[in-house]
């Protein structure tokens, strides 16, 4: 079996210390992802730590820079198996510079307010993710 591959993304909340809105994308390629949401992030490259490989696509995929909190351990030897081919780490993160924009593989960004955090179609992989996310940050 080959190993699968690394993919880092993050859940960017409003405030990491009392967290409101979540950040998602929606992804508008390839054809068989578009229209679906998911955590930005991509893959790790050669030689490059799973934190630099997230700092990289954020600043890539929407122009922004974070400042990371606490990684969401999967069940999955710490991740979260997404497919066959991919296994994602994810941390908390919230933005310290930029305005985030969706500048490459998406084509539309939204902040859901807690309690929402579910209710837009994630991929697949992303569902029991989110739902672990939600259930940490109950409504008032
Ligand atoms: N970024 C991200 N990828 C996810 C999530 N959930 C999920 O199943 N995936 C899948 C979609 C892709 O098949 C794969 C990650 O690929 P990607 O396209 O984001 O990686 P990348 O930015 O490095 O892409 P590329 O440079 O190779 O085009 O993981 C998620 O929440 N975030």
């Amino acid at each position: 079996m080959t190993r699968p591959v690394l993919v880092v993304a993050a859940a960017i909340v409003d405030d990491l210390d009392s967290p409101r809105e979540l950040l998602a994308a929606r992804r508008s390629a390839p054809a068989s992802l578009a229209g679906r949401w998911e955590f930005p992030g991509g893959k790790v490259d050669p030689g490059e730590s799973p934190e630099e490989a997230l700092h990289r696509e954020l600043r890539e995929e929407l122009g922004v820079r974070v400042g990371l909190g606490h990684e969401l351990v999967g069940p999955d030897g710490g991740a979260w198996r997404l497919t066959d081919t991919y296994v994602m780490r994810l941390w908390m993160a919230e933005i310290v510079d930029g305005i985030p924009e969706p500048l490459v593989e998406h084509d539309e960004l939204q902040w859901l307010p807690l309690g929402q955090w579910t209710a837009v179609p994630w991929l697949d992989g992303d569902v029991r993710i989110v739902e672990a996310l939600a259930a940490q940050y109950v409504t008032d």
